[in-house]
């Protein structure tokens, strides 16, 4: 079995006495995106927060290929190991290169400079999420979408083997939806593990190797998409009627009301 580049075991989060995470296990493997569902309020992004140390659970571990604890990690070395896209962001007023440039701030040696490579990687971070021809442009003056896609190029730019992602299809058009699950595929068939809370069920179940649904600070089920909808979870979690269709030699989801 592939040791998990990254395992949550137990973990236990509370904010001021309420539980949001409850003995909540899991385990994500390289080479997979893993969606992770679940209702509004389930503790989706708490999870995120927890697995990229920017909250600490009061019980459980969180451990990297199995072994050491996030804990143990300085934060430049957890910045080289996972990156995370945050669901709210500041939008600072640098260029859009300036910003993806940031994405490789860990890597960088004493002198804080970009070497040639660094300025290489930026350039292919930003050509993969569709932003060069935005390169010189100020980030408040995008439109939502395209700022998106420039945080995505960031993420790219960071070239961590984990990469967490909370809701990154937030103000995507539809062909641009498309295309950011094209990219996390692309990432994670590169070997990366890939993380991303989705709302988008048809395209979490159609896109994903792994889904995690959370109930209640709880996983409700865990599996490949098949799995999971086979086992009736996404219905009774969601309080939907979701179905598998066939359309072109192509599996898809579609979601109803119950
Ligand atoms: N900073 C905070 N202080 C207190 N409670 C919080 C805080 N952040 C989140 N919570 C609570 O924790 C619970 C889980 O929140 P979380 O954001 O993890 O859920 P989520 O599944 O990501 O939700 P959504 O789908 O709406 O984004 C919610 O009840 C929320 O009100």
């Amino acid at each position: 079995m592939t040791t998990p580049a990254l395992s949550a075991e137990n973990l236990r989060f509370s904010f001021g006495g309420a539980d949001v995470l409850q003995d909540l296990s899991a385990a994500f493997s390289p080479g997979r995106l893993t969606a992770v569902l679940g209702p509004n309020g389930c503790g989706k992004t708490t999870l995120l927060r927890c697995l990229c140390g920017l909250l600490k659970p009061q019980s459980g571990r969180i451990l990297l290929d199995g072994g050491s604890p996030l804990t143990a990690l300085s934060r430049k070395a957890l910045a080289r190991r996972i990156s995370f896209l945050p669901q709210v962001r500041a939008v600072p007023d640098i260029t859009v290169e300036a910003l993806v440039s940031h994405g490789r701030f860990p890597h960088l040696g004493l002198s804080r400079r970009l070497t040639n490579d660094d300025r290489e990687i930026v350039h292919q971070a930003m050509k993969q999420a569709g932003v060069l021809d935005f390169a010189m442009q100020r980030v408040p003056a995008l439109s939502g979408g395209e700022r998106q896609r420039v945080y995505l190029a960031m993420l790219l730019a960071q070239d961590t083997g984990v990469v967490l992602l909370d809701e990154p299809t937030t103000y995507l058009d539809a062909r641009h939806k498309f295309e950011v699950l094209e990219l996390l595929c692309a990432m994670r068939s590169s070997g990366k593990t890939v993380i991303a809370v989705l709302h988008d069920l048809p395209l979490a179940l159609r896109y994903s190797d792994e889904i995690l649904l959370l109930e209640n600070g709880r996983p409700a089920a865990a599996g490949t998409p098949d799995e999971v909808y086979d086992a009736g979870a996404i219905d009774r979690v969601f309080g939907i009627s979701c179905r598998r269709i066939r359309i072109d030699g192509q599996t898809e989801y579609i979601e109803r009301r119950a």
